[in-house]
């Protein structure tokens, strides 16, 4: 099966909403519009900057996507500071991230969290892309590949196939985010091939077939042909070079 390639933005927290409107607008300018027949194309802004974010894309009719960062899987009430998957899809968003390493590490998102955030967005029609990523002590330590899995198959809990096949996973090592040290294809391609497996014993061929598995870790326009050219890779979540409109169309344009 051919799995159309995704990439998409996680702008993390940067931009106000000035910033985030000339940032979207400089992507719609420059996307050529038949490379989104080819790639799937997404943003992750801050939560404030969703709305105005999609209004631009609407406005200019192009088709890019928009997705939260994180989300609550409660549907409402008094949970101060969080945000809901109503008000998320409210505003259209058709992606939300879970489990990002900065989440789990900075903020103590569990497995547990991540499993209860995936299956509310599946429930919902929104596409988890569901992060998991080993660090430079499980790396080094030889026992990655055990770590990785184990997290695809939490996060996967209590999932079925049709579930399932409404996610997306994204394989960011830790050790690659923000480093500028980015996994060879090979070591990306590894790990990417053993979420598939994983995938494969829990739901069956068909839907690991069928599964997008993104690699992120200081992807850019110089590495993301030799990456997205790896077998198991269908795309990519773009953090610091998806906050340059030419970085980011430029790493589009590799995914075609
Ligand atoms: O979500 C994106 C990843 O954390 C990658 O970030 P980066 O491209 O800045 O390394």
């Amino acid at each position: 099966m051919s799995r159309k390639n995704l990439i998409a933005g996680n702008w993390k927290m940067n931009n106000t909403v000035a910033e985030a409107v000339v940032l979207a607008q400089e992507i719609s300018n420059r996307i050529e519009r038949d490379w989104l027949e080819l790639v799937d194309v997404a943003v992750c802004p801050p939560y404030v900057d969703l709305k105005p974010v999609k209004s631009v894309f609407e406005f200019d009719r192009v088709d890019i996507a928009v997705g939260a960062q994180n989300v609550y899987w409660e549907p409402k009430g008094a949970f101060t500071g969080e945000i809901s998957i109503a008000m998320i899809d409210n505003i259209g968003c058709t992606y939300c991230i879970v489990g990002h390493s900065e989440r789990r590490n900075l903020f103590g998102e569990t497995n547990e969290d991540v499993n209860l955030k995936a299956r509310a967005l599946v429930e919902a029609d929104i596409t988890p892309i569901i992060c998991v990523g080993e660090s430079l002590s499980v790396r080094d330590a030889g026992t990655y590949l055990d770590f990785v899995t184990a997290q695809v198959r939490a996060a996967y809990a209590g999932m079925d196939e049709a579930d399932a096949a409404k996610t997306v996973i994204a394989y960011e090592p830790v050790w690659a985010i923000g480093t500028g040290r980015t996994a060879t294809p090979e070591q990306a391609e590894e790990v990417c091939a053993a979420i598939r497996a994983t995938a494969s014993e829990l739901f069956g061929a068909e839907v690991a077939e069928g599964l997008r598995v993104l690699y992120g870790g200081s992807m850019n326009e110089g590495n993301a042909a030799l990456l997205l050219g790896e077998a198991d890779i269908d795309g990519g979540l773009i953090g610091g070079a998806a906050l340059k409109a030419d970085s980011f169309i430029q790493i589009v344009k590799e995914a075609c």
